[in-house]
């Protein structure tokens, strides 16, 4: 069975008949209506209502027209280039894998303050129920989420429910179950409200007590933690010398509670919250995040042998309120990684039933995007198609490097190489080849105020083809500077390199050739030079065509062969370390039992 996961947004831009329409049954009465009216156009035999969008020029499905009117499917869709403006912008910040949520558990329920009260029986005894715990923040790990995009700012768990007479205990809140995709990494971070200090406190209380009057200020103030029956607080007041205020008592016994309460808070709260939910996360764990507050106590708690008739009741505590960031590093087998318009695309689209965007301009895909690979034995590999990647990337240049998370946890790298590049000059990227520090220095010690970068420039003939020279290879070495400048050692990882676009039959042959040599002298070197740390792994360089769907089992054989030996590598790791850890258990059982034995055997004696 072909699964596919995919965020909302990556299906945004299609093919017009898998966007515009739901069904594919649509899309044909909507492509054969249209080459009707297509064609009564250019007889001219018809001057109907229907083409008012090529009479004015606007089409109605976003795409750009041909001379002819026709849709333009190799020009970008207008309105979509804006999208991209604005993802290029944003620096890959507006990506719905990273995102920032308060969550706050619910408040507890009131406690209730009421009296038995029956015919003949005046002074019933107290019965006020206590209220209910609020309801907890919850994150669930879901192996059906596969983006942040349904994550809430805030996500608040309702409160408990308030204690009623004839000692009816309101219900806990329920709790607010959060959905996360799997490999999402939950860090807490610091709150950016400003905290209210003891002082400012101080000052908001001497404020209400100038608008209200200093007795209303100090009873509302009281009312924050307390429910009082009615005219308590008069009776308070008015106390008869020599009886005992019990509700001094009672507020001290609080007081001492809510102390212990913090503590706990503060203790629990110390080291910030981190949660991985990750490959060997079960579907469906959950997490508790923000816990609601305890419900209040109902009158009958405050019931002393002394005090037959408490008047007051508590309110319910304040739940758990917390920041946290949410980042998710999907989890793939393999990342393919490559240059804008190199075809990872297609390649997905070709070895799964994943349906990303694929055109023929850069920065297609925006969302990274997972398809898995079914093999015959029902054995799966999920892929991750993420958004190209430039030269600079690690400086920010482009869509950033923020996608970068994707391949992060991917086992094997897949790099998807355009074979049938053929520039014959290094291709410049603006903001790092127009300027670099040496040039700065340069510039300085240049007395007769020409620059020394242009002539440096001007040195070095920029359009002098080199035999040597390789664009697929310099694309290649690009994005291997450009991983290591993310993550240093992340090009160790096992990796397989697709030379795509190799039915372009007029340069990929000649390219292929000069490509295998250079990428396996370079590779070479780097075993070379990282002897120590990496393994011992030739790169595998297959000639593919995406598009037409040539040599794309090769692929997949090698790419299943790859994951499933770093696959038993994992596991015989996490057994070797299940094996140590158990060892050490017995060793350190059977050295307390060693120690009780001599300590026995010492007070015998
Ligand atoms: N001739 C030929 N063209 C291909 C092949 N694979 C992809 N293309 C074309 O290359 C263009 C870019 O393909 P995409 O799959 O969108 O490229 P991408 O790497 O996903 O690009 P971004 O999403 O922008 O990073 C499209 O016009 C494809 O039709 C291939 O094997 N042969
Ligand atoms: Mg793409």
């Amino acid at each position: 069975m072909h699964r596919v996961m995919t965020p909302c947004t990556a299906q945004r831009w299609h093919h017009p008949a898998k966007t515009l329409f739901r069904t594919q049954a649509h899309a044909r009465t909507f492509n054969s209506l249209s080459l009707i009216t297509r064609a009564q156009d250019n007889t001219g035999s018809l001057d109907n209502d229907n083409n008012t969008s090529t009479e004015d020029n606007t089409p109605v499905d976003g795409w750009q027209r041909t001379a002819d009117g026709l849709p333009d499917y190799t020009a970008e869709p207008r309105g979509r280039a804006k999208g991209v403006e604005w993802k290029l912008r944003a620096k890959g910040r507006n990506f719905v894998d990273f995102c920032r949520i308060k969550v706050s558990g619910g408040q507890g329920g009131d406690g209730c303050v009421s009296f038995h009260r029956e015919k003949f029986v005046a002074f019933g005894q107290p019965n006020g129920g206590n209220g209910g715990r609020g309801g907890n923040v919850i994150f669930e790990a879901s192996a059906n989420e596969t983006s942040l995009q349904h994550i809430p700012h805030t996500g608040s768990a309702p409160r408990g429910v308030h204690g009623k007479g004839s000692l009816m205990h309101g219900h806990a809140g329920k709790d607010l179950i959060i959905k996360v995709p799997m490999g999402t990494i939950i860090r807490e971070v610091p709150s950016p409200e400003k905290e209210k200090s003891a002082e400012d406190e101080d000052e908001d209380l001497f404020h209400k007590s100038l608008e209200l009057g200093e007795t209303e200020a100090k009873d509302k103030e009281m009312s924050k933690r307390w429910v009082l029956y009615p005219r308590l607080a008069n009776s308070l007041t008015a106390l008869p010398e020599g009886k005992v205020n019990y509700f001094e008592e009672a507020q001290a016994w609080v007081a001492e509670e809510d102390r212990i309460v913090e503590a706990r808070r503060a203790a629990m709260s110390k080291k910030p919250l981190l949660l991985d939910v990750n490959e060997h996360t079960e579907d469906g764990t959950q997490f508790m995040v923000g816990r609601g507050g305890g419900g209040g106590y109902g009158n009958p708690h405050f019931l002393t042998t002394q005090n037959r008739a408490p008047k007051y009741a508590t309110r319910g505590r304040e739940g758990q309120t917390r920041w946290l960031t949410l980042e998710l590093k999907t989890i793939a087998d393999a990342g393919l990684v490559g240059l804008p318009n190199a075809g990872k695309s297609t390649f997905l689209q070709a070895v799964s039933n994943a349906h990303p965007a694929i055109a023929p301009y850069p920065f297609t895909t925006l969302n990274p995007y997972i398809g898995t690979v079914d093999y015959s034995d029902s054995y799966q590999v999920k892929v991750a198609d993420i958004p190209g990647l430039i030269r600079g990337a690690h400086m920010n240049i482009g869509l950033g490097h923020s996608f970068l998370r994707h391949v992060e946890r991917s086992k094997v790298l897949v790099y998807v190489i355009d074979i049938a590049a053929e520039f014959g000059i290094k291709r410049r990227v603006k903001g790092v080849d127009d300027w670099t520090p040496e040039e700065d220095l340069e510039q300085e010690e240049t007395k007769d105020g020409e620059s020394a970068s242009l002539k440096s420039s001007q040195d070095e003939d920029p359009n002098a083809v080199n035999a040597e020279y390789s664009q697929p290879f310099e694309d290649w070495k690009t994005l291997l500077d450009e991983l290591e400048a993310y993550q240093p050692g992340l090009t160790r990882r096992p990796s397989m390199i697709i030379a795509n676009k190799a039915d372009v039959t007029e340069v990929a042959p000649k390219n292929l050739k000069l490509f295998q040599k250079l990428v396996h002298d370079e590779w070479a070197k780097r075993r070379v030079a990282n002897s120590s740390t990496t393994d011992d792994h030739d790169i595998q360089i297959v000639p593919v065509s995406a598009k037409y769907k040539k040599n794309i089992v090769k692929v997949t054989s090698i790419l299943r062969e790859i994951v499933e030996t770093e696959k038993a590598k994992e596991s015989a790791a996490a057994a070797r370390k299940e094996q140590r850890e158990r060892e050490e258990e017995e060793e350190a059982l059977a050295f307390k039992a060693t120690r009780r034995n001599i300590m026995n055997n010492s007070s015998n004696e």
